[in-house]
């Protein structure tokens, strides 16, 4: 376990937490409250900053159950928090839903946070990419979409 050292920029709201010991995301709620008819978006404040260590980045990740229920997920899923970001971490929340508006209130818990350590690469520029079992194989290469037959 890591910590990470947190602000608080709205004091009557609750710090991100794990629902579960096993959880990978800890919840972050909304500040305010927001109406998304289908495919609006809006930029949402979560009420806490962070100073994450050199080495660990957070990604913000939509919550499954407001996907499935509601259609509501991040538009750049996941966000991501760099370690030296001091701002607001904010949610750009979308609803996905064709037909129905959904409204979020403030306290709602709208995403997650999942902290977690990552690398710097230092690219190194080659003229030719040793070669791979896939090689430029990709975008379907080894087929088998489910329900697709041609
Ligand atoms: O869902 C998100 C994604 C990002 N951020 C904050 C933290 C992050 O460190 C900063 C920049 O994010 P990113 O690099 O993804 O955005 P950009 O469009 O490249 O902006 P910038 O030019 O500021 O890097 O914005 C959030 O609060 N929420
Ligand atoms: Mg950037």
């Amino acid at each position: 376990m890591t910590e990470v050292l947190i602000q608080r920029l709205d004091p009557d709201l609750p710090l991100p937490a794990y629902a579960h010991p096993g959880d990978a995301g800890a919840d972050l709620v909304a500040t305010t409250e927001v109406t998304l008819k289908p495919g609006e978006r809006a930029l949402v404040g979560t009420g806490v900053a962070i100073a994450l260590q050199d080495g660990y980045a957070a990604f913000v990740h939509p919550r499954s159950g407001l996907a499935a229920k509601h259609g509501v997920t991040l538009v750049n899923a996941p966000g991501t928090i760099d370690a030296g970001y001091r701002g607001e971490i904010k949610v750009c929340l979308i609803n996905l839903d064709p037909a129905a508006e959904v409204t979020l209130h403030r306290g709602d818990r709208i995403a997650q946070l999942v902290i977690q350590q990552v690398e710097k690469a230092r690219f190194v520029e080659v003229e030719s990419l040793p070669g791979s079992a896939r090689g430029n194989g990709g975008h379907g290469s080894t087929g088998g979409f489910a329900g697709v037959t041609r």
